[in-house]
């Protein structure tokens, strides 16, 4: 999917919701531990409930690898499921050097056909730029992250007084385009999320960290959104636990949609 059909996407449902697929046995509802597959049963019905309101849908990877060999099953079940017209973000958070970080895109990119693949930037360019080789398809880099070691490397200050994660956004323009890369940012940052805007104004950021980590979407909205929307806003944890009862799908959708409604108002804001 290219920026344009994304953006058309987010016009046609009036969203930027992605819906954030973490499926943990110990959080399902228990009456799905009896089924041949727990976890694709419950992203199966949460999918269907969501899809209405969802433009993208990011599995991630950990909460599937953690099962072995069946969870890379399901990732892929699970991936085959999501409606065509709906953006695919693998979360592997991958990287290495150039001749693995290939087989890494492979993997996501062909043998699974996800659209993007979030990506570390630790390793510099030689790691990120065989995932940019693949036609139509996206590295997100992880910029500005919400969790609160992103004190710990990103915000640290050079010289000139440039925290690390602005070298990060400046350097890795010249490896990729706003139509083939995005960035991570962290709902949590709050303002920062306006200085990410000021250095990266055309690209797309996947924003996690609405709902279960507190972050606020029309703040996010307020400080990072461009004339394309620009923003994917993920949340996991606040709609797919939304209830741990048979009506988890419902609940979810109720969630989802409510996010949606919010996103509609704040589109009709700022675009
Ligand atoms: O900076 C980051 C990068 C990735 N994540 C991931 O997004 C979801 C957030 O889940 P919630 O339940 O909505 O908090 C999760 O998969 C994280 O691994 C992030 O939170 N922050």
């Amino acid at each position: 999917m290219n920026q344009s059909e994304l953006f058309s996407q987010i016009q046609q449902k009036s969203s930027f919701l992605c819906v954030g697929l973490d499926p943990d046995l110990e959080k399902i509802p228990r009456h799905l531990l009896s089924e041949k597959d727990p976890i694709f049963s419950f992203c199966k019905a949460i999918i269907e409930e969501t899809a209405d309101f969802a433009v993208a849908y990011k599995p991630n990877i950990a909460f599937f690898e953690a099962l072995g060999a069946k969870g890379w099953e399901t990732l892929a079940k699970v991936s085959e499921l999501i409606p065509k017209d709906i953006f695919t973000i693998a979360d592997a958070k991958r990287g290495d050097i150039g001749n693995t970080s290939k087989l890494y895109a492979k993997a996501f990119f062909e043998s699974m056909d996800f659209d993007s693949v979030t990506v570390a930037p630790y390793m510099g360019k030689d790691s990120v730029s065989p995932f940019l080789e693949f036609e139509n398809k996206w590295v997100i880099l992880l910029a500005l992250t919400s969790n609160p070691g992103s004190m710990d490397f990103q915000l640290i200050e050079d010289k000139a007084g440039k925290p690390l994660y602005q070298s990060v956004l400046e350097k890795s323009q010249e490896w990729g385009s706003p139509q083939n890369l995005m960035y991570v940012v962290g709902a949590t940052r709050g303002e920062l999320i306006g200085e990410v805007r000021k250095i990266a104004p055309d690209h797309f950021f996947l924003v996690p960290g609405v709902g279960a980590q507190g972050g606020s979407l029309s703040e996010v909205a307020k400080f990072g959104m461009n004339s394309s929307c620009g923003l994917l806003v993920n949340s996991s944890r606040g709609i797919i636990y939304a209830s741990s009862e048979r009506d988890f799908a419902q609940v979810a959708r109720k969630e989802a949609e409510k996010l949606q409604l919010e996103m509609r108002e704040l589109l009709e804001k700022y675009l």
